[in-house]
């Protein structure tokens, strides 16, 4: 599989860096005769885009999706579907000063070693800016989801040392920090502001979960739901911990709490994040992530040049004090992708997505 590809069977991949002309997707395996809405592709777009609100990089780019092929009178053809956002507001001087210092925390350094030589304008691939494809292709994942009674949600449930205490999904799709409790939106406000002024960064941590998912997706031993969860989301920018289920909280529980029993009205709790033996169960799937603070900051740091000199590296220029904010649409997108190539596998397989035994939620 190239490296530039993600999925077995609803196979997605994407082209483009942060200051080139565009950036696209294309998306082969999708099923033909299902209605596309192109307006929600745009709305989830428009939830991760830059320059959105002061919370995030104020780089403005309007993220306008166009299909290029794939999708006929608003239904998916079965042929590949392309899809291209252009790029419009790179303003790549920004990075002249920059172009032969290695920003400690981003990927400069190991991109020189591994090609040779990079595009140093914005990160050029290694910018997150790539992560708009796969969000647009996640929307087209999460509409065949819905069709089939799937929801996946995600929210921002951490910023620094900000909890959030009251979990209400209704308050996340009001917020432009995506975060469940309102009572901390101050909280937030003002950690972002003082993070701006001392030109520094924060981490997160993003709760995402599907519900709806039927028993039976994934495969037994490599390519387990929970293992493929775990990779793409991974795969997503400046992630450095992935978590199913209770995560580390395993470690202090003992069996009798952890494993979750059964009754014949459904399962008591759901500490395995909803895959037993890399299957899911029927429960709701629940993944947690930790994302790092920002690397390109203003504050003075030690580095050094593609000389091998000591420099000191300060970065201007336009970035997410907080990545983690706009994350939150990506984490679905990518939960989408995994459970929608998971359906077309198990189909693919043995016919039925779900078997016919007690069904417990
Ligand atoms: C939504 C999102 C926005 C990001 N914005 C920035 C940014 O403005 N500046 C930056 O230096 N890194 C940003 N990052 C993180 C870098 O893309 C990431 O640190 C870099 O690709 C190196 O990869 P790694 O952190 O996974 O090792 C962002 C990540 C995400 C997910
Ligand atoms: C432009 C976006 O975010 C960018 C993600 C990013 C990074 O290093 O990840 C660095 C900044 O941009 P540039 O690539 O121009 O340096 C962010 O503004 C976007 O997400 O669309």
């Amino acid at each position: 599989m190239s490296a530039n590809t993600f999925g077995e069977l609803f196979r997605v991949t994407t082209f483009g860096e942060s200051h080139g002309p565009a950036l696209g997707a294309i998306i082969d395996g999708c099923p033909p005769g299902l209605a596309i809405d192109e307006a929600f592709i745009q709305a989830e777009l428009d939830r991760r885009k830059p320059g959105a609100n002061r919370y995030t990089t104020p780089r403005r780019e309007a993220d306008e999706v166009k299909i290029l092929s794939g999708v006929f009178e608003g239904k998916t053809t079965g042929t590949p579907i392309g899809l291209v956002i252009e790029n419009t507001d790179q303003r790549s001087k920004d990075y002249s000063d920059i172009k032969d210092l290695f920003r400690p925390g981003h990927a400069d350094y190991t991109y020189a070693h591994k090609y040779g030589f990079r595009d140093y304008r914005g990160g050029g691939r290694s910018s997150a800016r790539e992560t708009a494809m796969r969000v647009a292709a996640g929307a087209i994942a999460k509409q065949l989801l819905a069709q089939m009674g799937i929801t996946v949600r995600a929210a921002m449930t951490q910023m620094g040392a900000i909890h959030a205490e009251q979990y209400d999904w209704t308050q996340v799709y009001e917020n432009p920090f995506f975060f469940p409790d309102p009572a901390r939106l101050d909280d937030l406000d003002a950690l972002i502001r003082q993070l701006k002024k001392e030109g520094d960064s924060i981490g997160a941590r993003i709760r995402v979960e599907a519900i709806g998912v039927p028993a039976g997706l994934g495969e037994p031993v490599f390519d387990r739901l929970d293992a493929d969860l775990a990779k793409a989301l991974m795969s997503i920018n400046a992630v450095k911990a992935v978590s199913i289920g209770d995560g580390f909280a395993v470690v202090e529980q003992r069996g009798s709490e952890h494993r979750d029993e059964m009754t014949p009205t459904g399962f008591s709790s759901n500490h395995a994040g909803g895959v037993l033996g890399g299957i899911s169960s029927g429960q709701t799937v629940v993944a947690e992530i930790a994302l790092k603070p920002t690397s390109s900051i203003k504050k003075p740091g030690q580095t050094i040049d593609v000389h091998g000199q000591a420099q000191t590296i300060s970065t201007h220029g336009r970035h997410d004090p907080c990545v983690g904010i706009r994350a939150v649409p990506i984490a679905e997108a990518m939960m989408a992708l995994v459970l929608i190539d998971h359906i077309l596998r198990q189909r693919a397989q043995n016919g039925a997505v779900s078997h016919q035994f007690p069904i417990l939620k």
